[in-house]
C-alpha cells in the first residue's frame, strides 16, 4: 500500500523538519537522490556518466534549487553540467554558488539541442497550470530522456490535471512523500522514486494499492468451503440487443472467484453457452439466493431495466451498479428509494456516466477527479469507482483508493463489463466495497496488461487473463 498526500498536507510536514535540521540540508538531501537516479538513467541510456552532458532547467524556486544542487552533486562524477535559468534573478543562490564552484556553467535555451539527459527543476510544489511560455518553449526543444524534479512541471500536483504545455518525464525523483500528481498522472511521471526525508504525515488522502494488498483479501476457499459458502454473485445484465455485456460480466465472475456465479436476463442463451458452468433464469425474480448483484451492463434503459433495478435494491445484498444501470438511477432518481439502506451499493460510471448521474445532484466532474468521486460518493452514500486512465474510488466515508493505468489498451469495448463482473464477484465474497472495488480494479489492469502485451485487446481476451493475473497476485 503506498500513500499518498495532497502538497498542502507535505508543506506542512516539511516545515516541521525544517524547523530542527540544519539549512540547506533537506535540499541537499532532496537534491543528492536527484543526482544518484540521473547517473543511473545517464548509465542506461548514454552506457556511461562521465563525460555525459546534462543540461538543468532552472525555475525561480525550491524546485530549480534542487536541481542546482543536483547539478553540483553530478560534477563530482565529471558530468559536464549546463544550467538554463528560467528566472535568473530568481534563481537559487546557494544552489547556483554550489553549482559554479563545482565547475558547472550557465547556459542558453540552445543547450538543451546537444543535451544526453535533461534535469527539469523548473517548478515542483507551487506549480499553478501550464508551462509558462518561456518554459514551454525550452521544453519544446528538449529530446533527451528527462529527469523530473519532484514532479513534471506542468502537471498540478494535487490533481495531475494537465491543460497545456507540460513536461513528460522518463524519472521523477521526488521527496517526503508521494502526491496525487504520481498517481493521477502517471504516464507524465515514469518510475517514481521517492527520496526519504523523515517527514511525519496524518492520514493520507488517498492509497494505492499494491500486490500483497490484493493478495491479502482476494477470496481463496479453504477446506471447510463449498459453492454456496464463498458467497454467490448474481448478473443482472445483457439485453436482446446486447447479449455480449452479459457474457462478458458473467465470465469476470465465474472466473475471478470460485464460488457460484447466476445469471437472470434475456442473454440467459449466450451465457450458458459460453460459461455452462452458471445458472441461467430469464428474470431476477427467479434467480434465486445471491449475496451480491451486478446491474446495468448491456440491460437497457427500459421500464423491464427499472423493474430489475429495482428488484436488485429491494433484495437486500450489496450490488454493483454498472453502465445503463447508473443512467437509470440518473433518469429516474426515484429508484433509489428502493434502496435497502443496509446494502452496500457501488457505482461504476466513466465520466460521461458520472455526469449523467452528478450534475442534476450539483457535482461537476472537473480537474480534481478524486473532489467529484468524494462529493458523489457521500451525496448518495455509494462507493464511487470513476474509470479512466486513473481510477479512482471513493467510499462515502471518505476512504479513497486510486488505481493507475500501466498501459492505455483497457480503453476498449466490453472492458467496464468485464470490471463490473470482478466487483460483483468480490462483493459477493464479502469484501469491503471499497476494497472490493479497489481490488476489481487492481486486477482488471493486470488482466488487461496480460491479455494486451503490448498490442490492442478484445475485452474477451481480459476476461481470458483473468486466471493468470490472479495466479500473478496470490503467488508472486
Ligand atoms: N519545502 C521543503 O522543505 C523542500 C522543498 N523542496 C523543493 O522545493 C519545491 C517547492 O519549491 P517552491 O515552493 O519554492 O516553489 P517551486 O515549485 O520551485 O516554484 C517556483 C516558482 O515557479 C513559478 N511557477 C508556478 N507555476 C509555474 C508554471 N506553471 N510554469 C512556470 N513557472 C511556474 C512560480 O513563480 P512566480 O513567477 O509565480 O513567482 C513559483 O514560485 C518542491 O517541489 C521541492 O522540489 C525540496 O528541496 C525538499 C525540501
Ligand atoms: N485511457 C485509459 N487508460 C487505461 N484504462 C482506461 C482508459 N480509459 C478507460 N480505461 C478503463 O477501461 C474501462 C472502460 O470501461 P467502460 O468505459 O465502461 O467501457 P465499456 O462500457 O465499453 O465496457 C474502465 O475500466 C476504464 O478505467
Ligand atoms: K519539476
Amino acid at each position: 500500500m503506498r500513500d499518498v498526500w495532497t502538497t498542502g498536507h507535505v508543506r506542512a510536514a516539511e516545515e516541521r523538519v525544517l524547523a530542527r535540521t540544519a539549512p540547506g540540508a533537506l535540499m541537499r538531501r532532496a537534491a543528492y537522490g536527484v543526482a544518484a537516479r540521473t547517473a543511473a538513467l545517464l548509465a542506461e541510456r548514454t552506457g556511461g556518466v562521465a563525460g555525459r552532458r546534462v543540461v538543468l532547467l532552472v525555475g525561480a524556486g525550491n524546485n530549480g534549487g534542487d536541481a542546482l544542487w543536483a547539478g553540483a552533486f553530478l560534477r563530482k562524477r565529471s558530468v559536464g553540467v549546463t544550467a538554463v535559468l528560467l528566472a535568473p534573478d530568481r534563481a537559487h543562490a546557494e544552489g547556483l554558488a554550489a553549482l559554479r564552484r563545482a565547475g558547472g556553467r550557465v547556459g542558453a535555451p540552445e543547450d538543451v539541442d546537444f543535451a544526453d539527459l535533461v534535469v527539469d527543476g523548473i517548478v515542483g510544489l507551487s506549480a499553478r497550470g501550464p508551462l509558462r511560455p518561456d518554459a514551454a518553449a525550452v521544453v519544446a526543444r528538449v529530446r533527451a530522456p528527462v529527469v523530473s524534479v519532484d514532479l513534471p512541471s506542468g502537471v498540478d500536483p494535487d490533481t495531475g490535471a494537465v491543460d497545456g504545455p507540460a513536461v513528460t518525464a522518463d524519472v521523477t525523483v521526488t521527496f517526503g512523500a508521494y502526491k496525487p500528481v504520481h498517481f493521477l498522472a502517471g504516464a507524465r511521471c515514469g518510475d517514481v522514486h521517492l527520496v526519504d526525508l523523515g517527514l511525519e504525515l496524518a492520514d493520507p488522502d488517498f492509497r494505492v494499492l499494491d500486490r500483497a494488498d490484493v493478495a491479502r483479501v482476494w477470496p481463496v476457499p479453504g477446506a471447510e468451503d463449498d459453492k454456496y459458502t464463498q458467497g454467490v454473485v448474481g448478473i443482472a445484465a445483457g439485453s436482446e440487443t446486447y447479449p455480449g455485456a452479459a457474457v462478458l460480466a458473467v465470465g469476470a465472475a465465474v472466473q475471478a472467484t470460485s464460488g457460484l456465479t447466476r445469471y437472470a436476463g434475456a442473454a440467459a442463451e449466450e451465457v450458458r453457452r459460453r460459461w455452462p458452468e452458471v445458472i441461467t433464469t430469464g428474470s431476477v425474480g427467479d434467480a434465486g439466493r445471491v449475496q451480491a448483484w451486478v446491474a446495468g451492463p448491456g440491460l437497457g434503459t427500459g421500464k423491464a431495466s427499472r423493474d430489475v433495478l429495482r428488484y436488485v435494491f429491494e433484495s437486500g445484498v450489496a450490488s454493483c451498479v454498472d453502465a445503463d444501470g447508473i443512467t437509470l438511477l440518473a433518469t429516474h432518481p426515484d429508484l433509489w428509494d428502493a434502496r435497502d439502506p443496509d446494502a452496500p451499493v457501488v457505482l461504476t460510471p466513466h465520466a460521461r456516466e458520472f455526469a449523467r448521474i452528478a450534475e442534476p445532484l450539483g457535482i461537476t466532474l472537473g480537474a480534481d477527479r478524486v473532489a467529484a468521486a468524494v462529493a458523489l460518493a457521500a451525496k448518495v452514500d455509494a462507493t464511487v469507482l470513476l474509470k479512466g486512465h486513473a481510477t479512482v474510488v471513493a467510499a462515502p466515508d471518505g476512504r479513497v483508493l486510486v488505481n493507475p493505468a500501466r498501459s492505455h489498451w483497457l480503453a476498449t469495448a466490453g472492458s467496464g463489463d468485464v470490471l463490473s463482473g470482478l466487483i460483483g464477484a468480490l462483493l459477493a465474497a464479502g469484501l469491503d466495497p471499497l476494497l472490493a472495488a479497489g481490488c476489481a480494479a487492481w486486477l482488471h489492469v493486470r488482466a488487461g496488461d496480460l491479455a494486451a502485451r503490448g498490442a490492442p485487446t478484445p475485452a474477451s481476451a481480459i476476461v481470458s487473463a483473468l486466471p493468470s493475473a490472479i495466479r500473478a497476485v496470490l503467488h508472486g
